[in-house]
């Protein structure tokens, strides 16, 4: 059995993120690069908060806090509190990250590698966060920049309102261009 590969669109949703420690900050930015409305419970938070948009509430997490939240992150350093809210969350029916037991979880958190809205995500399947780092970091390199990608994505738009066999050959024209950019055999 694998994890389910996906991208989901949670722009706008709220989300609420237990702790205020390093990790718990690493995961509020990657929930507001996503769009999410983000709320951040915990008794002391990381400075670095204060610029972020999102909102603080200084006091220990509560089940009762997560109401209404479709994403929870619990990344306190109190595994039985962790623990006590994922089972909360599961409960409510929000997709669920539990920072200290992947098993727990059923959001895990890929490393990401990204040009423009382009985005790779790796994850090992297991608890391998440095190797998902270091794919990554080979990945980039393999990147398109984004104007290349935005112009082939202007191509394909352009070969989708031709009509006949013209439709065809724009879009086999631009294959071959995409793979021969990439290095893959044409
Ligand atoms: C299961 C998972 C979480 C989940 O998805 O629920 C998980 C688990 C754990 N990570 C730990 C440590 C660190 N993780 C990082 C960094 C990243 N960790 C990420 C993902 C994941 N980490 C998921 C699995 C991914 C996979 O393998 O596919 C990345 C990719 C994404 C992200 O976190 O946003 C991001 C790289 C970002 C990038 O690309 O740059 C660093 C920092 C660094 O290395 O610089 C440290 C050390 C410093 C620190 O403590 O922060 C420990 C504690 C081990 C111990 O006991 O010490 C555990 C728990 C355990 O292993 O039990
Ligand atoms: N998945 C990952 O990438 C990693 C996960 N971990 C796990 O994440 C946990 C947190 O790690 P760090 O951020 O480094 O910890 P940290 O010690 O820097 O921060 C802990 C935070 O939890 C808060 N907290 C404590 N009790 C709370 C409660 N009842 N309600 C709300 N907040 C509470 C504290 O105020 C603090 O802000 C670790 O204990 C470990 O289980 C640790 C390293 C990496």
């Amino acid at each position: 059995m694998s994890l389910l590969a996906a991208f989901l669109n949670l722009s706008g949703q709220p989300a609420v993120v237990a702790g205020g420690g390093r990790v718990a900050l690493r995961r509020t930015q990657t929930l507001l690069e996503a769009g999410l409305q983000v709320t951040v419970v915990a008794p002391q938070v990381h400075p670095e908060f204060s610029v972020l948009p999102v909102t603080v509430v200084q006091r220990s997490c509560e089940p009762a806090d997560l109401k209404d939240a479709q994403v929870v992150v619990a990344a306190t350093n109190d595994p039985a509190v962790n623990d006590r809210l994922c089972a909360a969350a599961h409960q409510q029916g929000a997709l669920v990250n539990h920072a200290g037991d992947a098993a727990l979880s059923t959001l895990r958190f890929p490393a990401v590698i990204s040009s423009g809205d382009l985005q790779v995500a790796v994850s090992t399947g297991r608890e391998l966060p440095m190797l998902a780092q270091a794919l990554g970091e080979r990945i980039s390199a393999l990147l398109p920049d984004s104007t290349t990608v935005e112009q082939w994505s202007r191509q394909r738009e352009e070969a989708l309102r031709e009509t006949g066999p013209g439709r065809e050959l724009a879009l086999q024209t631009l294959r071959k261009d995409i793979r021969t950019t990439m290095g893959v055999p044409a």
